[in-house]
């Protein structure tokens, strides 16, 4: 039998990020080949005619799966009955900026939206947060849609995951799909920490540590590190815009493996709101290994923690706490 379709929200849908995500949900590759989907796309009223030509796509692009177009910038409208929220609305930083730069422009938008997502929402939508600085932002949305279970809100941090894994497959010269368990700890700035200790790469002779098979240690505690945490700063500096192909096909894996779960045996990184596990300040939307399974993530438990690790997992956390404070200067 058919499956009935799951709404699906973009928000910012006229922007890069957006042009490239509505066409992979339209194919199937966030939800899977057999879901339909009715995609709502909201941008604002600068953007509404940019907004009409990527539902003209769309249109245009017939896919089966796509049931349906809602494209407006009506904030209401936008998020009535959506079953998944993906945010990407709001202003990317320009070269020479950090993240936290478009912190004023970006949380008063979350603080508006977390409470039309509260109220017009489906119960049990699951809301992802791109646009940036996306942790707070999503703390921020968390915080002003108090309804809204805090297991529904997360940040995207899959794509300084997926740069982990392509630096690692990169440097030993092998496939992508052969390396798994990185994880990034904390914010996705250039402070988060691309964690290698517990990956593992395929190899002939079985599963074998990613450290031992880069046989590095200067490499992976330094190189390795600031590429993958300067990642975005080099895409902005290349293209002179931010990552977007990337950032899209990050935030569908993100949403495929919360809602069809996570492979036996790997894990994957989201921003997720802390628990206190890993001493990690309860209360801070950050990035953690994550498994999922029947719609619901869990955090890893129980990886050792080096001195090296704990003080860049420290260091992550003090920075969100500053962000959380910062965010709140700029919505009062
Ligand atoms: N978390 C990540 O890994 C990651 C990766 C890449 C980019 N980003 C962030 O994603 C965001 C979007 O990036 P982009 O390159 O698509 O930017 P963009 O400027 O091309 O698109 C953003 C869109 O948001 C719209 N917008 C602005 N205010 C809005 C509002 N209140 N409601 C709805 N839409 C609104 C704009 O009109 C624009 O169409 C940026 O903040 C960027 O920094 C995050
Ligand atoms: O770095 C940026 O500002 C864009 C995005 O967050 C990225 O990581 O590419």
């Amino acid at each position: 039998m058919a499956k009935d379709p799951v709404r699906v929200l973009v928000t910012g849908a006229a922007g890069q990020i957006g042009y490239a995500l509505v066409p992979m949900i339209a194919r199937g590759v966030m939800l899977g080949p057999d879901q339909p989907v009715i995609l709502h796309m909201l941008d604002i009223p600068p953007a509404a005619e940019s907004l009409n030509g990527v539902k003209m796509e769309l249109i245009d692009a017939a896919f089966p799966l796509l049931k349906g177009v809602v494209a407006t910038t009506d904030v209401v409208e936008a998020c009535t009955g959506v079953n998944i929220a993906v945010m990407v609305g709001g202003f990317p930083r320009k070269e020479g900026m950090e993240r936290k730069d478009v912190m004023s422009k970006n949380v008063s938008i979350y603080k508006g939206q977390a409470s039309a997502l509260e109220k017009y929402a489906a119960a049990n939508c699951k809301v992802l947060v791109v646009a940036n600085p996306a942790n707070t932002n999503a703390l921020i949305l968390k915080e002003f849609a108090p309804s809204i279970p805090g297991k529904n809100i997360t940040c995207l941090t899959r794509l300084d995951h997926n740069r982990a894994l392509g630096q690692i497959a990169e440097r030993l010269n092998i496939q992508v799909s052969d390396v798994k368990n990185v994880i990034i700890w904390g914010n996705h700035s250039s402070t988060q920490y691309p964690d290698v200790n517990h990956a593992t790469v395929k190899t002939p002779a079985g599963e074998k540590p990613a450290r031992e098979l880069v046989a590095d240690d200067d490499w992976l505690k330094g190189e390795f590190i600031t590429t993958v945490q300067q990642r975005g700063a080099a895409i902005i500096k290349a293209r002179k815009l931010s990552s977007a192909l990337s950032a899209a096909s990050a935030a569908c894996d993100h949403i495929r493996d919360w809602v069809l779960g996570t492979p036996e045996g790997t894990w994957v990184s989201m921003g997720v709101y802390s628990d206190g596990s890993y001493n990690v300040p309860a209360g801070l939307i950050y990035s953690f290994p994550v498994t999922c399974r029947d719609g619901e993530w869990t955090i890893v438990q129980g990886l050792p923690i080096d001195e090296f690790s704990r003080k860049k997992m420290d260091a992550t956390a003090e920075e969100l706490t500053e962000e959380k404070a910062l965010a709140y200067s700029c919505l009062s």
